[in-house]
């Protein structure tokens, strides 16, 4: 039989019953008033969600909305009513019984001598959103030490250093290279160096505060970033994490594995790459001095 030819099994009522999200119209009054007089569809959006309640109020079930997500969603709302623009969003919805799911809302205003209504769909994308987190972490994460990568620290120290110029607070960083790693790679085995930097991750952000970032570069070379700390400070915490290292066992017997250390802090508004060269150059000359130390440039 011909594809335009196939009966349509279901009438357009039956059909938004079947389907993974919900189609809606919602109000917004001049006065602020917020109601859903049309919701129906299928999915898990619906579950749980008193229909009659919504058609004649939705201020307080918005107001539930996780976290931040009830003021991200009212300014999305607000956009779109001053601009007639699409109301394009997402946010957390939690169900009871079930985990938080997230949903995305696309609807089209339009202007009625009441308010402003919108008509659209809301679909669960709580699957792609899991997805979304996975890939994020993959993109920011070493796979051997499970540690922020490059990528992570940049966009990190980026945020930091825009703080400490507008704040005037200090922001150090150290930049760390293990060192004779080739040796210690001939001599025990690649294996046993990648367990090295594994337990190296596990021993330095162990040894920092929670507020301070330590990422792989790559290779064994790594870079701390401390915020609200001066090179003083930094260059105190550093000789304590490299002695620290140099006692510890690592499976290897203790003084087999060392650490060069450079540091350095932020100049208000200089390029990043001016820091991390002083940081680099520093590093260079604990190398040079016989390593297993720690520099910063005067
Ligand atoms: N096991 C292991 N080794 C790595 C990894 N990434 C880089 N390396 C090794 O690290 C060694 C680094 O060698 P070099 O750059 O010569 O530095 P070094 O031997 O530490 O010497 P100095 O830094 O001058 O003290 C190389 O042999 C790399 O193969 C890794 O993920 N796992």
């Amino acid at each position: 039989m011909p594809v335009n030819e196939i009966p349509l099994s279901l009438n357009a009522e039956q059909l938004i019953q079947k389907m993974p999200g919900v189609v809606f119209q919602f109000y917004r009054t001049h006065d602020g008033h917020m109601a859903f007089p049309f919701m129906e569809g299928g999915g898990m959006v619906l579950t749980d969600i008193d229909r009659d309640q919504l058609a004649d109020d939705a201020n307080a079930a918005l107001e539930q909305l996780t976290g931040a997500d009830f003021p991200k969603l009212m300014s999305a709302i607000e956009r779109s009513a001053r601009w007639m623009l699409p109301l394009t969003t997402r946010f957390r919805l939690a169900l009871s019984g079930h985990k938080t799911r997230w949903i995305a809302v696309s609807a089209t205003p339009e202007p009625t001598y009441l308010g402003v209504r919108w008509s659209g769909i809301m679909m669960d994308i709580s699957d792609q959103v899991t997805e979304e987190h996975r890939l994020r972490k993959l993109c920011n994460t070493d796979p051997l030490t499970e540690l922020p990568n490059r990528r992570k620290l940049m966009v990190h120290l980026t945020n930091l250093a825009s703080l400490s110029s507008r704040h005037g607070t200090p922001l150090s960083i150290m930049m760390l290279d293990i060192d004779h790693f080739k040796q210690l790679n001939d001599r025990w085995g690649h294996l046993q160096g990648d367990d090295v930097l594994k337990q190296l991750a596990t021993l330095t952000q162990s040894l920092l505060r929670s507020e301070d970032m330590i990422a792989r570069l790559g290779g064994e070379e790594f870079m701390a970033v401390l915020p609200l700390t001066s090179v003083k400070q930094c260059h105190q915490l550093a000789d304590r994490l490299r002695s620290f290292i140099a006692q510890y066992d690592f499976g290897l017997g203790t003084g087999q594995v060392t650490m060069s250390i450079g540091v350095a802090e932020y100049r208000c508004g200089e390029p990043l790459m001016n820091l991390i060269e002083r940081a680099d150059q520093a590093l260079y000359n604990a190398k040079d001095v016989g390593r297993d130390c720690v520099c910063h440039l005067p």
